[in-house]
């Protein structure tokens, strides 16, 4: 019996370990093999499910001293290197189809593998820019430093403790509440002058002239890290120094493709953050209690100590001018102007219209389930009354209510097509002239539309067709995406749906990465990070097609959605004449407002 189960788990064992083999080589060019090597692959966990780096560490260096360990950014693999062949067969023995750390406690599958996968990014490298310069001060200069930034007493305006870590700031104060510095408020207590032997210091070792006005001290203790980003551009020119005392530590640079470096910033160390890497990469740390670091040796795990960070900087007159625009505030507030009707058209067709009929089939595929509130707003009305659905999509709220007549439109025939196909009474037409006549329908839903139009003026015209068209006490239903995407300190269902958010770990919201896309007209746009927080309200959101139904040269698809700030949908609908507000609400990650026509 027993051996027979265990056959059987075996061949099971075996066949999925096979599928998740081939993923790995293709995902990452690396040949898996039968023959015992000093190198295996975890072939279905990696970072994307929360596979940590310590955790591998931990579970790997069991079996023998590991050379190296390579986590895959935006992949579910990982590399391990180990000193001998024993030590890899080992482990493999031990840990294959046996330890259960892969996703939802499953077991992970290894392969021994032909290489190591150097060339994805080799760890000991350095981003562009970035410059370390080890042993920087002495000992004696550190413990003098150290002593300034004694915490204790001074519990003053400058000094605060935010959630990961302790700061104070001279010259400037850096708000974290608006990510910049007040230029026009300067601290009373600028950069202590036992500070500035470091930039003569700098301008003898390596030529570098810089004389910083701000100075921000972060002191961690282990455990606590700093999230990553990027120093505001607006705020700070470049370069941007920090001096690491008290504990060495490692920080993580992060490229928008996901690669990830870590620098191990030693001990009485400075960093020189410029160019690429002060603009174009975020930098954090994790945090943890513990690094692991490569020796000589191979690898080993260092405690952290208590770690004083000094962070010099210079406020920066006037506006960024960089060339890093997608990653700028100063470029996207001055690119952030509200659009002109006739980009807006433009803009519309390709980035909404053109869009919905290439997705059309899986677009349709993904939205089955009508929303609660909507449904029981088209139930809220009596045998007989007639609703028109502006933006009927595939026609899931056109089945709902049988008592009533319902039509629906859209501007994608293709989604018009899916509505007939299931004998649905559907029309074409875009949302800003209805082909409807003046009060003669009892209700209308508009559901996810109106953040299609790209500009203000635009977006009310639409609600004054909805106004139009509805008979004297006919009521409309609108609903458009929120910005925020949190309501109290609750994830939306779209934030939710990000993998990396499940388990809980990430409770502060992903940083910005989002990249720009310069449209046919010349409208700037960032491009949202999908299951993240909104950081703009003109964005283009992608639209992944499933893997199966990706053919050689798809694309991914970008929508235009204009996100809606608290009130913004109410502020709008306020001053119209001849309806009234019955409610608004927030729903689901949805701003929505419930109008009467009066
Ligand atoms: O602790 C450090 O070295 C960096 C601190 C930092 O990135 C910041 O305050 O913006
Ligand atoms: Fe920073
Ligand atoms: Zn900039």
């Amino acid at each position: 019996m027993d051996g027979n189960r265990s056959k059987n788990y075996e061949k099971k064992l075996n066949k999925k370990a096979k599928r998740s083999q081939h993923i790995v080589e293709k995902q990452t060019g690396i040949r898996c093999t039968d023959s015992v090597t000093q190198i295996l692959a975890i072939c279905n966990s990696g970072l994307v499910n929360g596979l940590s780096e310590d955790l591998v560490f931990e579970s790997f260096i069991k079996y023998g001293p590991l050379e190296k360990i390579k986590m895959v950014p935006g992949k579910s693999c990982a590399f391990v290197s180990y000193k001998s062949l024993e030590s890899a067969a080992l482990a493999y023995n031990n840990i294959h189809g046996k330890l259960n750390i892969a996703q939802d406690n499953k077991p992970l599958h290894l392969s021994f593998v032909e290489s190591f996968p150097e060339d994805l990014i080799n760890k000991y490298d350095m981003p562009p820019g970035l410059l370390l310069l080890e042993n920087f001060i002495s000992e004696e200069e550190e413990n003098r430093l150290l002593q300034l930034a004694s915490f204790d007493a001074d519990i003053e305006s400058t000094t605060g403790t935010l959630k990961h870590r302790q700061v104070k700031h001279y010259g400037y104060e850096f708000r974290y509440d608006i990510n910049n510095v007040d230029k026009e408020k300067p601290l009373s207590q600028e950069i202590p002058p036992d500070c500035s032997f470091l930039w003569k210091r700098l301008q003898e070792t390596s030529n570098l002239f810089f004389e910083p006005d701000q100075l921000t001290i972060n002191k961690y203790k282990p455990g606590q890290g700093i999230p990553p980003h990027i120093d505001t551009h607006s705020a700070f020119e470049d370069p941007i120094v920090s001096l690491s005392m008290g504990s060495s530590i490692v920080m993580e640079f992060r490229q928008d493709n996901g690669s990830t470096i870590p620098v191990l910033l030693k001990q009485r160390s400075m960093l020189i953050m410029s160019g690429e890497s002060r603009y174009n990469w975020t930098h954090g740390i994790t945090p943890r209690k513990m690094d692991i670091i490569p020796t000589e040796t191979g690898l080993t795990v260092e405690q952290r100590g208590i770690r004083v960070s000094f962070t010099f900087r210079k406020v920066l007159k006037g506006e960024c001018s960089c060339n890093y625009v997608n990653k700028c505030d100063s470029f996207l507030r001055a690119n952030g102007r509200e659009i002109q009707s006739h980009s807006a058209v433009k803009l519309e067709k390709s980035y909404v219209h053109d869009i919905y009929e290439n997705i059309a089939d899986h677009f349709s595929d993904t939205r089955h389930k009508p929303w609660p509130n909507v449904v029981g707003f088209i139930d809220s009305f009596e045998a007989g009354s007639v609703l028109l659905d502006v933006g009927c999509g595939n026609g899931k709220y056109l089945a709902c209510n049988q008592q009533i007549l319902k039509i629906g439109c859209d501007s994608s025939s293709s989604l018009v097509n899916v509505c007939r196909q299931r004998s649905l009474e559907a029309y074409i037409c875009n949302c800003l002239h209805l082909p409807f006549k003046d009060q003669s329908v009892d209700g209308v839903i508009s559901i996810a539309v109106i953040h299609h139009l790209a500009n203000t003026e635009r977006r009310l015209q639409a609600i004054k067709e909805l106004r139009r068209i509805l008979k004297l006490g006919g009521r409309a239903l609108i609903y458009v995406w929120a910005k925020d995407q949190y309501k109290d300190e609750q994830k939306s269902t779209y934030l939710k749906q990000d993998r990396r958010n499940r388990k809980g770990k990430h409770l502060t919201p992903q940083t910005n990465t989002d990249s720009i896309t310069i449209t046919e007209n010349n409208i700037s746009l960032p491009v949202h990070t999908n299951r993240t927080q909104f950081q703009h309200q003109d964005v283009l959101v992608p639209w992944k097609l499933k893997q199966e139904k990706l053919q050689e040269g798809d694309k991914l698809f970008l929508r235009f959605y204009h996100v809606f700030e608290k009130g913004e949908l109410e502020e709008m609908c306020k001053d119209l004449d001849n309806v009234e507000i019955v409610k608004s609400y927030y729903d689901e990650g949805n701003w929505c407002i419930l109008l009467k026509k009066i």
